[in-house]
């Protein structure tokens, strides 16, 4: 599992986008990394996938340092993936099948294998309809389904996700938190990187927050989101279902059916008659 040790990281140019970051993706299965704009986490996910080097401290994957010769890096990625916000930064084919396919045919797996998976990891992601089309003709969303396919396929151990849902319309956002649940389900680590803290409320179970390159403040989802001093420091704003838990002091729910089914149980089912 990944570790990171004290990490800080400087750009080229001198910025110092993370100081002393230690996280431990042992303490949860579904974890949030969330911050305002420039807290530090795109960069603390190059940093965990490798394509980074901590400038200081030191990243442990199964209580190992991370290596960073092409060897390693090649197995490493195999275990450990991601998707990035943006598809157009990980679709490098001209067609969706062959996408999907590539880091499979790279590390050599036979084409029938690579057929099967491919075709059951665009099934997965609703994806399999547009399978032989021009990736330039894809929309938005459909990119991000054929990203998070091509990573399904590669079938690694934990996947990280930066901003997964932002620019979906709610259909395709509802699409990719069951995708991120299932994988989760299958036993898969997942990392969220949002600004949706209703969507990061609902998925994860434990989180990091980020302020000004820093970790300042790490727990068990319902602890964090009740930190309020906290949560304003790092620009943050609490889920909907914790502001009705504090502000109208009904039970704290993880998601809005526990809410409505309480309600329409408190109120004898007359608020479910339309
Ligand atoms: N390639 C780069 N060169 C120099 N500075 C960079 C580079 N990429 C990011 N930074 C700086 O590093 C800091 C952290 O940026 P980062 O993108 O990691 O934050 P973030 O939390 O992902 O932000 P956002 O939520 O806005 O995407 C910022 O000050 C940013 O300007």
């Amino acid at each position: 599992m990944i570790k990171a040790d004290n990490i800080s990281y400087k750009y080229k140019d001198h910025t110092l986008a993370l100081k002393d970051v230690s996280i431990d993706l042992n303490n949860g299965s579904k974890i949030a990394l969330i911050g305002g704009n420039g807290a530090g986490k795109s960069t603390l996910f190059l940093n965990l996938m490798g394509i980074l080097k901590p400038t200081q401290g030191c990243i442990y994957f199964n209580d190992k340092p991370l290596e960073y010769n092409k060897k390693y890096m090649y197995n490493y990625r195999q275990k450990v993936s991601m998707v990035f916000q943006d598809p157009d930064k990980q679709i490098f084919h001209s067609n969706v099948y062959d996408d999907v396919a590539f880091a499979l045919r790279n590390i050599g797996i036979e084409e029938e294998k690579v057929k099967a998976r491919v075709d059951e990891a665009l099934m997965k992601t609703g994806a399999y309809a547009f399978k032989d089309k021009a990736v330039h003709y894809l929309s938005y969303g459909q990119k991000k389904r054929v990203a998070i396919a091509g990573i399904i396929a590669l079938d690694s151990e934990i996947v990280l996700f930066d901003e997964p849902t932002a620019e979906l319309d709610p259909a395709m956002t509802k699409g990719i938190i069951d995708i991120i649940n299932k994988l989760s389900d299958e036993g898969k680590k997942v990392i969220i990187s949002s600004h949706d803290m209703d969507l990061i409320y609902s998925i994860c179970d434990y989180g990091y927050i980020l302020s000004d390159r820093e970790v300042i403040a790490n727990g068990p989802i319902e602890d964090l989101f009740s930190m309020d001093d906290i949560l304003m420091k790092a620009n943050l704003s609490q889920p909907w279902l914790m502001k009705v838990h504090k502000k109208m002091g009904v039970p704290l729910f993880r998601n809005e059916e526990s809410l409505f089914d309480y309600w329409s149980e408190l109120h004898g089912n007359s608020s479910n008659r339309s």
